[in-house]
């Protein structure tokens, strides 16, 4: 391979790749292309991680695996693989998480520079605080359809992930889900709960039994004494009929009843729903659902629900873009409680099963389940293929762009190791040519850090909106400082008392966790002194209460960085080439997007994360026809579409996140369906929306 080196690349080049360290970080879609290009190109000494194992449904773009390596370490088949390329290379492969506290920061130093090639927005925030404490270039690379972006981050010279706001992922409040379902989506976020509710890690958010502190229903004060059960383990499970509450566990309650599918069926969407009735003043102005009964169910399928079946010969679950009847959901429901459950009692102590899209039993529970909870609320139900979309967030991974994407990571590493910094800049895939008749567009400078970044900036400070009579200090913990501030391990302290509200070592702090945060004094204008040791980063967040209401999220991330900018203060945008650019708050303010918010007590939608940012081009009067939106992980984009872009609008999150999911059908769905690749323009006088079906 030295011997190729030299006749391709300079020699500065040569020395330079031949004495790199290189960590990869994913081994998935561009993962493995960027392990095969710096395996050809003659990187000597790579590690890569990954924590997934391989399913059927990665084979169709990650080249390196084969139907044989299904269920292996992606990391350590991708390692095997390409060292058939070049033997010579030391590679050396973890099957693991990059956020486990095995990975801190003397392990990224060791490496010239780390590869980004991952697919949530938790691992990416967090190898960008590791990278920045470490001072380790970072490359962050991400594709979304035919959408691709890389981008150099190195502390002090460029903006960090976590510089810019990303757009918020979609959630909804959790009486919504509980008690008030109304759009398809909240059925399905509800049965994937009572996945893990009966089989999986069970966490107390995603309860799935009525919500009895659902203030709208105690509004009169009916349901005050219910409102008990908020906390704790037990689940109600009603006896409707006289109004009384018994409490169980509801994993325990599903296998002491052997698992049985009509009695957990009637407990799920009989009983829980007549409870649901029971709180009266959710239904003065909805429309009531109606508890639906095992054995009604299957008279329904004797007495005309059968016509509703389109094959009775096709198994329902092959039936992927078929509506299920009522009664197949039930036979569903029923099969697949049966073959979970037995894969859940092989399992040892403390063990669960793992929600998985492309998981059979897994999905049709969930396609089953959200389905009748549909049909008892009045709402459309979906086909398994729609619901495997919305519950798997499914997005479309195209070989080529992610092919183009590790390629250019790899040039950027090649100008990064030779301290080119200054030369890696963005560089983002189009689906179109812009006016200049790139696909590839290079942004015209490195981006400056913020300096009120919450991450990079030298005091980071962020200001958070709290119901602090409403939010627990553990939900404190795990729904701001770990969920949307990406801490790993948090320590809190406030500082005016010198009281340690959260300690990350065990057997501190429990006792406070129940407590509300104004039980503990921390109300409005309280600073919180904030930590996390294994990232090294030091968090202030100002404390700002305000009074929830209903179905309004218990905390609101009220700036992050730019908002908490004092107005006309001028932020140094970028320098490059001797030219410096200066901007307002204002400008600035409308670069940095909406401020991320997200709710407590609310469901997330999606898992895999996703950032969307938008591109402008070179043009001074760009309009939405030059404008393209590069997600890392997503694909859909609507913008106006006779904006003029002001030129220093370089980065943008997209409020219009989510709206339009396309569609990647999986190896294993084969079978249905048409194979042709079809691409839709819709162009309305306001929007232009990029819609591409794979089918
Ligand atoms: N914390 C993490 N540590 C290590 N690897 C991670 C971590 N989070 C995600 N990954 C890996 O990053 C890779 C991203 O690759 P990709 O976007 O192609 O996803 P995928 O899971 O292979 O495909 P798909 O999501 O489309 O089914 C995955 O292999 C995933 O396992
Ligand atoms: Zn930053």
């Amino acid at each position: 391979m030295a011997a190729a080196l030299r006749g391709v690349f300079p020699s500065t080049l040569q020395e330079s790749v031949q004495n790199s360290k290189i960590l990869v970080v994913g081994a998935g879609g561009i993962g493995c292309e960027i392990l095969k290009n710096l395996v050809l190109s003659g990187f000597p000494d790579i590690e890569i991680i990954d924590l997934d194992t391989i399913d059927l449904s990665n084979l169709n773009r990650q080249f390196l695996f084969h139907r044989e390596h299904v269920g292996k370490s992606k990391a350590q088949v991708a390692r095997e693989s390409a060292l058939q390329f070049n033997p010579d290379v030391r590679i050396q492969a973890y099957h693991d998480s990059i956020m486990a506290t095995e990975y801190g920061v003397n392990f990224f130093k060791k490496f010239d520079i780390v590869l980004n090639a991952l697919d949530n927005r938790a691992a990416r925030n967090h190898v960008n605080r590791m990278c920045l404490h470490a001072e380790v270039p970072l490359i962050e690379s991400g594709t979304a359809g035919y959408n691709g972006q890389v981008e150099l981050i190195k502390k002090g010279l460029t903006q960090c992930y976590e510089c810019t706001p990303k757009a918020k992922q979609k959630t909804f409040p959790g009486c919504t889900i509980r008690n008030t379902p109304s759009e398809p989506i909240h059925c399905i976020v509800w049965a994937k709960h009572l996945f893990n509710q009966l089989f999986g890690e069970s966490v107390e958010d995603e309860d799935i039994s009525p919500d009895m502190a659902d203030p709208e229903a105690n509004e009169t004060g009916e349901g005050e004494e219910k409102a008990n059960d908020k906390k704790g383990q037990p689940k109600s499970i009603p006896e409707t009929e006289t109004g009384n509450v018994v409490r169980v566990n509801t994993r325990q309650w599903a296998k002491d009843s052997n698992y049985d599918a009509a009695t957990l069926f009637n407990k799920f969407f009989y009983d829980d729903i007549k409870y649901l009735l029971s709180m009266s003043n959710l239904w003065k102005e909805r429309k009531a659902p109606t508890p639906l009964k095992w054995d009604n169910v299957l008279v329904n399928q004797d007495n005309g629900e059968k016509e509703v079946t389109a094959d009775a010969s096709k198994e329902p679950t092959r039936q992927y873009h078929k509506v299920w009847s009522l009664a197949e959901c039930a036979n569903v429901f029923a099969d697949c409680v049966k073959k979970l459950s037995t894969g859940f009692l092989k399992l040892g102590e403390g063990e669960t099963l793992v929600w998985d899209k492309d998981d059979q039993p897994a999905m049709d529970f969930v396609a089953a389940c959200a389905n009748i909870r549909a049909y008892i609320f009045e709402i459309g139900r979906k086909s398994r293929f729609e619901v495997k979309s919305m519950a798997g967030n499914i997005i479309p991974a195209i070989a080529t762009t992610n092919a183009i994407t590790a390629g250019v990571v790899v040039l950027q590493t090649f100008k990064a190791l030779q301290g080119e910094l200054e030369k890696c800049k963005s560089v983002y895939m189009r689906l179109r040519q812009n006016p200049r008749q790139q696909l590839l567009v290079p942004e015209k400078f490195l981006t400056a850090p913020n300096p009120n970044c919450i991450v990079c900036s030298s005091e980071p400070a962020v200001h958070i909106r709290i119901d602090t009579k409403r939010m627990r200090i553990k939900d404190f913990r795990d729904e701001v400082l770990i969920k949307t501030l990406n801490m790993v391990n948090p320590d809190v302290v406030e500082p005016n008392k010198g009281i340690v509200v959260i300690s990350s070592e065990e057997g501190e702090t429990e006792s406070n966790e129940e407590k509300l945060m104004s039980e503990m004094g921390i109300v409005d204008g309280v600073i919180l002194k904030c930590d996390d040791f294994f990232q090294n980063y030091e968090l202030d967040v100002i404390v700002i209460h305000f009074d929830s209401e209903r179905d309004e999220a218990l905390f609101e991330v009220a700036s992050e960085s730019n908002q908490i900018k004092q107005k006309g203060e001028e932020t140094p945008l970028k320098e490059s080439n001797g030219e410096k650019k200066s901007q307002t708050n204002e400008e600035y303010d409308e670069a940095a997007g909406p401020s991320t918010s997200k709710k407590s007590r609310v469901t997330e939608v999606v898992e895999d994360d996703d950032d969307l940012c938008l591109i402008e081009d070179d043009e001074d009067e760009a309009t939405v026809e030059d404008k393209v939106v590069a997600a890392t992980d997503k694909l859909t984009v609507s913008v106006k579409e006779t904006t003029p872009i002001h030129r220093s609008n370089k980065r943008k999150p997209s409020s219009s996140f989510n709206d339009d999911i396309t569609e990647i059908k999986d190896s294993d769905d084969d079978e249905e369906g048409p194979t042709e690749s079809k691409r839709q323009r819709r162009i309305s006088s306001k929007d232009v929306i990029e819609v591409i079906n794979i089918d």
